[in-house]
């Protein structure tokens, strides 16, 4: 089979961050021409062109953001999975003395991204089969790393509910928005969301979470 035939039949776009998520991933999910998995790059900008760039080559029926992410405290534990119930860019907007006002509030669009709930909610019970935590809840696209407790308790408070952050879900939920192909967004918690701590990042039990979810992924689609 050559690329051409490949990209054909591929009907799932997987939109990871880095190589090291990518391989989590594809060893979830196996041999399969359905699944197109590629690396964005990290940011919600990279993300975003390099998924309008691959949607405009092929004929895909699902984006999946899929990666690494922080974990708020009480809603996803390091080692677990957040599939999101909504994408939302939680620091797109401006300051004022009052607080944060999100860009729905200024009349320039949604911060909010809807997923595909169908899908979204047959991972969460396949993951769940497979014996692993999982939360379906709001994941916060961010333009910077939580670092302090403080941050994370305005993030908490300003989009209630959320689960987890990472850097990219409403890049690829753009794109995906653009060329009118569902979206869905994964992530496998590899820290806690709060004081920056590089060095208890759980990479690795991360990286596990998320070729268990690859792994659903492939069953559900
Ligand atoms: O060092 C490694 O081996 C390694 C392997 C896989 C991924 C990484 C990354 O650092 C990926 C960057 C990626 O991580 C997401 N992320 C993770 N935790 C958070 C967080 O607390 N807040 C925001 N983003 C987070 C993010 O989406 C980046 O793209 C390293």
């Amino acid at each position: 089979m050559n690329n051409e035939q490949r990209l054909e039949e591929a009907r799932c776009l997987v939109v990871t961050s880095v190589e090291a998520e990518r391989e989590a991933v594809r060893l979830g999910i196996g041999e399969s021409a359905r699944f197109r998995v590629m690396v964005g790059g990290v940011g919600q900008a990279a993300v975003a062109a390099a998924t309008a760039a691959e949607l405009s080559k092929g004929s895909y029926e699902l984006v999946v953001n899929m990666g690494i992410g922080g974990g708020f405290r009480e809603a996803a534990e390091i080692g677990t999975v957040v599939v999101a119930s909504e994408i939302v860019a939680a620091d797109l907007g401006a300051e004022s003395k009052d607080g944060f006002i999100l860009i729905d509030e200024l009349g320039f669009g949604s911060a909010r991204m809807a997923t595909e709930a169908a899908i979204s909610k047959r991972i969460v019970e396949a993951v769940q089969a497979r014996g692993i935590t999982v939360a379906y809840a709001p994941v916060l696209t961010v333009t910077t790393v939580t670092g302090t407790a403080e941050t994370a308790q305005l993030l908490a408070s300003r989009i209630p509910g959320a689960a987890a952050e990472a850097m990219e879900g409403y890049g690829a939920a753009a794109a995906a928005k653009l060329m009118q192909v569902p979206v869905i967004e994964i992530r496998g918690i590899s820290n806690a969301v709060g004081p920056r701590d590089r060095d208890a990042w759980r990479i690795k039990d991360a990286l596990l979470a998320l070729e268990a979810a690859a792994a659903a992924l492939k069953e559900v689609i």
